[in-house]
């Protein structure tokens, strides 16, 4: 919404009264996606990751040794461990309160804030525990100190009574969470025994010196009801697992561990494992105190940093001159490598500490790799030579794209045979431009209007496309709508798909704010991760977000997206005078090109939604995707009816 008519809409009943203070975890069920990045089934699985994180920390600080987790019968989860126990004793502070109710109910209450309890841990904002207790309808903490059980409940974050002693334990320690996510704030999505499993696993990986024992109540047809997880072998053994099915170039991976306390004098230390395949692409898999930190940092630029000097340096000292021009984005291509870093007070972005922030882990971390780098490569010439030819013929072909590609795009549009319906944009490269897909052709009429011709290209499809699930490929190659798209896109399908090709920075599938334009846009979506999934990968495709209702009143006019903001503002106001106007889009068709290129075109005002897959989904999407755009009715209708709840909620 343009930003004069907000101010104008609510400047009237903004006044002190308006500011609110929330109090206790109050604001964690207010916002949760501000403590755990949604309400998604993403988010649901992190609360899973917060408890277990804090039974990793005892165990990293030697602590605790064994940690179950078991997913239970009724949809709660339990994560037990053999530590310390949550201290049990009053807090000083807080009188009348034990420290075990001050950290579950209290916000930034911890002991890993200075260190001394702690060296290197994965928790440091004092705020998981409490948050999933917020978030949950019901939890248990039982905690076993000097062989007495502790126990105290807690629902929505609040106390059900005092902690008390149950009796004596053999256990000389330990805690145990169980919780159960508040139906409230997570709706239909539950937790799987697939996604928790691959997590409990993951975590032994990082750390050699804990058992974890998995069990599952809910049995999902393919993952174990129980599991024993202990890996000596660490990252090497991680990755030669996850490499199991592909060609490998070197037999050994380059993996190793590197205390900071014997090089740098600092707490803390690395473990790595790489090795380049040429049948995939590659990926990197980081971590930060057992913390997944799935976009990086610096402890990822610290670790490629040694790779690309390595690199070139080997490839002077067999003066193979060409490795000189092997870049980072080179090493990636084939590179599947896990670093996992272990460092006191570490910064992370945000709660959900997706990615790391502490500048010096990037020198940590490239100081301890770089040498055993350079000795590897030593060591086992014929690995190296064959990774050194690999990632020169990597960084050539990159040159040669990128020469073609700055004549490419003018030439290209002379010489591609592009679709006649396709209404390009004049940017003679690829950077900025869009190419919008739009349903029917009445919406690319007034879409040709909204657009900005220099940037914005578009590509109106008739109808519904081919489902392209269980569909021959002659048939798609015979259908014009998928070939007109392909030839827009510049990039070809299927096995013939080639990223560097793409014609523009973004797609973006604009279809109308109905049950149809939902359909449209999950067919495409299906023909786009089947046949050139690498663009969602790299984030090129989008949805657009038009609204459904425009509302006028007087000289106010705002565009919303449902019915329900709808009727807030209806009973709201707009702030206008006189009746409130209300214009449903039945179609992007019905909109006139102002409103379109407002709402929904122009970059600085519209929302845009990217499509992107989660990266611990293992196979989810794929699977999900089968059940609903595959040829089998019987998976459909498996699906509609195990989650009956979210159908019925959808506007049908
Ligand atoms: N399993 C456990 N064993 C021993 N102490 C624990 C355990 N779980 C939690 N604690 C104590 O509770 C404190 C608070 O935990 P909480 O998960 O709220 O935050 P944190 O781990 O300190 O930081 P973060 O918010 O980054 O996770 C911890 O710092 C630790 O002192």
């Amino acid at each position: 919404m343009p930003a004069d008519l907000l101010s104008t809409l609510s400047a009237d009943n903004y006044s002190a009264a308006s500011i609110e203070v929330l109090e206790g975890l109050e604001p964690v069920r207010k916002r949760p996606g501000m403590y755990i990045g949604g309400t998604d089934e993403r988010a649901l699985h992190h609360l899973v990751a917060e408890i277990l994180d804090n039974s990793m920390d005892e165990a990293v600080a030697g602590h605790a040794s064994r940690i179950e987790v078991t997913l239970m019968a009724d949809g709660s989860a339990s994560v037990r461990d053999d530590g310390r126990g949550i201290p049990v004793d009053p807090h000083p502070k807080f009188p009348g309160k034990s420290a075990l109710e001050v950290i579950l109910c209290t916000l930034h209450a911890g002991g890993k804030f200075s260190g001394d309890a702690y060296q290197t841990s994965g928790g440091l904002h004092g705020v998981g525990a409490s948050v999933v207790n917020a978030l949950s309808d019901r939890m248990v903490v039982e905690v076993a100190r000097n062989r007495e059980l502790w126990r105290q409940s807690f629902s929505r974050g609040i106390p059900q009574g005092p902690v008390e002693m149950v009796g004596p334990t053999r256990q000389r320690g330990g805690t145990t969470v169980t919780f159960h996510p508040d139906e409230e704030i997570f709706g239909h999505h539950r937790l799987k025994p697939a996604r928790m499993m691959r997590m409990v696993k993951s975590k032994a990986y990082l750390f050699s010196g804990v058992e974890i024992r998995w069990r599952s109540e809910i049995d999902d047809g393919e993952t174990p009801a129980e599991a024993v997880f202990h890996f000596p072998g660490g990252l090497a053994d991680y990755l030669a697992e996850q490499l199991s099915t592909v060609s490998i170039y070197a037999d050994r991976p380059f993996a190793g561990s590197v205390d900071f306390a014997e090089k740098f004098s600092v707490p803390g230390k690395v473990d790595w494992a790489i090795n380049w395949t040429p049948a995939r692409d590659g990926f990197i898999q980081s971590y930060c105190n057992t913390v997944p930190t799935p976009e990086g940092g610096t402890h990822e630029a610290g670790f490629w940093s040694a790779i690309l000097k390595g690199v070139r340096a080997y490839g002077e000292r067999i003066k193979n001159r060409k490795a000189e021009a092997i870049t980072r984005e080179d090493l990636l291509t084939g590179g599947c490598a896990l670093v996992s870093c272990f460092i006191r007070d570490p910064e992370f972005v945000g709660q959900t500490k997706d990615r790391l922030a502490t500048t010096d882990a990037a020198r940590l971390v490239e100081g301890a790799v770089r040498d055993h780098f350079d000795n590897w490569l030593v060591s086992d010439p014929k690995s190296a030579g064959a990774i050194l030819d690999f990632l020169v013929l990597r960084a050539e072909e990159r040159l040669r794209r990128r020469q073609e590609k700055e004549t490419a795009r003018k030439s290209a549009t002379k010489k591609l045979r592009l679709p006649g319906k396709l209404v390009d944009c004049s940017a003679t490269n690829r950077e900025g431009t869009e190419l919008f897909i739009v349903e029917g052709d009445s919406a690319g009429g007034s879409a040709k209007m909204a657009r900005d011709r220099t940037k914005q290209a578009l590509l109106p499809l008739k109808g519904k496309i081919l489902n392209v699930l269980g569909a021959a490929s002659s048939k798609m190659g015979a259908n014009q709508e998928l070939s007109d798209l392909c030839q827009a896109l510049g990039t070809g399908m299927g096995s013939r798909f080639v990223l560097d090709d793409l014609r523009y920075d973004k797609i973006i599938i604009m279809t109308d704010a109905d049950v149809d334009g939902a359909h449209i846009a999950s067919l495409l979506m299906t023909f786009f991760f089947t046949q050139m999934r690498g663009m969602i990968d790299k984030g090129h495709l989008y949805l657009a977000c038009p609204p459904l209702y425009r509302l006028t009143q007087g000289a106010a006019r705002i565009y919303v997206a449902d019915d329900a903001e709808k009727e807030l503002w209806l009973a709201k106001g707009l702030g206008g005078k006189g009746k409130i106007d209300v214009q449903r889009f039945k179609g992007l068709g019905e909109m006139d090109a102002k409103d379109l290129k407002d709402t929904t075109m122009n970059p600085k005002t519209r929302k845009l939604i990217r499509v992107s897959i989660d990266d611990e989904d293992g196979g989810e999407t794929g699977d999900l995707v089968e059940r609903l755009m595959g040829k089998k009715p019987e998976l459909r209708f498996q699906y509609i009816s195990e989650n009956a709840k979210f159908v019925e909620e959808l506007d049908v």
